[in-house]
């Protein structure tokens, strides 16, 4: 039988927090390297980005590689909206953590998710047709819902990921927004 999404989540999860902290820092920084060819990134103004858990990619150093572009973190949804919100950050300390123990910037300028120019999206699995599965709350796929109904609208989503949560390919359902790019320590993937 093959492998279910839960299955994969878990496999995957454990995967990436098995890398060392020195691989974690090689494959962050060859990745942002890497994103610094991509024209959209260097034309990208306003860029939702993440604070890593669970072995996540860390691209948090894209914050000194590009001084003068505006960083991002994403909201958890408060009720009764169901999309993440994206407030600025410009490095400084996070006393505020989320119910999932996630460093937020409560008090900064919002930006809401579809006028920002480009955001990286962390994931748990990624294939190179640009299928995503995330932590398996359904956030992301909620927020960016609008780029379904019109094709080719911003922002420009870029899978962050270790190049080891790339699989063949991942099983996906209706909801799913794929990915325009993914990006790994080792190469881009162009999706879409
Ligand atoms: N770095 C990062 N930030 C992010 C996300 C992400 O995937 N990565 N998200 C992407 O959507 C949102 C948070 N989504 C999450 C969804 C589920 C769990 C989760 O299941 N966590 C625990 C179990 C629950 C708990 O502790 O209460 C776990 O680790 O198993 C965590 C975050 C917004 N911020
Ligand atoms: N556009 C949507 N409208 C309504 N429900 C949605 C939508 N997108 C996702 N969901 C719900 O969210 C749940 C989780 O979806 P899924 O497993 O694809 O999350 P994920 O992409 O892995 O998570 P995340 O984006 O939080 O990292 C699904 O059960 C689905 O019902």
């Amino acid at each position: 039988m093959s492998e279910n999404k839960t299955q994969l989540r878990w496999r995957m999860r454990a995967g990436r927090r098995q890398l060392s902290a020195y691989q974690q820092r090689l494959h962050g920084r060859s990745a942002i390297t890497l994103l610094n060819r991509i024209p959209q990134m260097k034309r990208a103004l306003h860029i939702g980005i993440y604070w890593p858990m669970d072995g996540e990619l860390d691209v948090r150093p894209l914050l000194q590689r590009f001084p003068k572009k505006h960083f991002y973190l994403p909201i958890l949804p408060v009720e009764p909206h169901p999309h993440l919100g994206f407030k600025q950050w410009n490095g400084s300390p996070l006393p505020f953590r989320n119910r999932f123990d996630i460093p937020e910037p409560v008090r900064s300028p919002s930006r809401a998710a579809g006028i920002l120019d480009l955001v990286l999206v962390p994931l748990v699995a990624f294939d190179p047709n640009g299928a995503r599965l995330g932590m398996g709350a359904g956030f992301y796929d909620r927020t960016f819902e609008h780029k379904q109904l019109l094709p080719g609208s911003g922002p420009l989503l870029i899978g962050a990921a270790h190049q080891l949560q790339c699989v063949d390919q991942l099983p996906t359902d209706n909801w799913d927004i794929p990915l325009d790019m993914v990006v790994t320590e080792k190469r881009i993937y162009r999706c879409r």
